[in-house]
């Protein structure tokens, strides 16, 4: 496995050239370009690692997978999608026209920004401090990683730069979309968008979806399976953004990327994958990250349908 991973990851470094760094969070300007990793986390347990898997990066997208899983347990999934959709996009991450004029009259869905951000309104906790803690601990136990913490840098640069995601916030507030301060939510969304992790801390998020709920490393069980059937759902459809379908047909696997450079995926009943690679395409994408798993997925028959 180890040999096969490190031929994948050597074979698909031309690509990195093709992609941009994300520039819209100006501390994100500061990874790696040409970097590329990989690791995998098998449901007995194994891990296995290739390229620039140690490198640390922030969680950002990613993270909304986390507090999708906080907001439907805390609320419910009807409560949840009555105020989000579960429907694919067709518009960027970040479209602000979108929100106004589909037709759902809400968030297209939990993974876009203004979805995100609504699910933050709707996760328990008494003040913004609380909420973040929350989502923070949750992610320790689901990467059994007790050290992350949130790069101040990033955090801080997307804090002042954020103001396309305030649009989208007050627009929402004034749909009564979302409840509570919009900053306070905005400021969580910030944080939890900030979380440092590496390949292995998303492998194991992944292992946890692919093995229904349950951690492969101790067996004990965090999500109901039917949490974790409704996320990889989500994902399939909605977790590269505009470009699932194109991701659905060519690799086949539940995934979800960040502009951190970093894609989350989970083979149903095998393995959590985590890929790192900070050029993206032109859809916010890690360009050599999508073609890891391409030829993973080719490699080792990876693809649901
Ligand atoms: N696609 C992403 O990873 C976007 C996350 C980023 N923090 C933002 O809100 O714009």
């Amino acid at each position: 496995m180890k040999r096969i991973l490190e031929k994948i990851i050597n074979d698909n470094r031309v690509w990195v050239k093709d992609g941009e760094l994300a520039s819209y969070i100006p501390e994100l300007l500061n990874a790696d370009k040409e970097a590329l990793g990989i690791c995998i986390t098998t449901l007995d347990g194994e891990e296995y690692f290739a390229g620039d898997h140690n490198t640390k990066f922030t969680i950002q997208s990613i993270s909304k997978v986390i507090t999708l899983m906080l907001a439907i347990c805390d609320n419910g999934k009807d409560y949840v999608f009555s105020k989000i959709g579960m429907e694919p996009t067709e518009s960027a991450f970040n479209s602000i026209t979108n929100l106004e004029s589909n037709e759902l009259k809400k968030p297209l869905n939990p993974m876009i920004n203004a979805g995100a951000i609504a699910v933050v309104s709707m996760i328990d906790g008494e003040n913004k401090e609380e909420k973040f803690n929350r989502i923070l601990r949750f992610a320790m136990k689901i990467t059994g990683n007790d050290s992350l913490s949130i790069n101040e840098q990033v955090y801080l640069s997307e804090k002042a730069t954020g103001d396309r995601n305030r649009a989208l916030a007050y627009f929402m507030k004034s749909m009564d979309i979302m409840e509570g301060e919009v900053e306070n939510i905005l400021d969580v969304y910030f944080k939890q968008c900030s979380i440092e992790i590496n390949c292995r801390d998303i492998a194991r998020i992944g292992a946890m979806l692919a093995n229904d709920g349950v951690l492969p490393w101790n067996n004990q069980r965090v999500l109901s399976r039917e949490v974790t059937r409704i996320i990889k759902t989500i994902m399939v459809t909605c977790g590269m953004y505009d470009g699932s379908g194109n991701f659905a047909v060519h690799i086949g696997i539940p995934a979800k990327s960040g502009v951190g450079g970093g894609v989350m995926a989970a083979v149903p009943r095998r393995m959590g994958i985590g890929v790192f690679g900070p050029a993206l395409d032109k859809k916010g994408n890690s360009i050599g990250g999508i073609k890891v798993l391409e030829e993973l997925s080719r490699e080792l028959d990876l693809s649901i349908f």
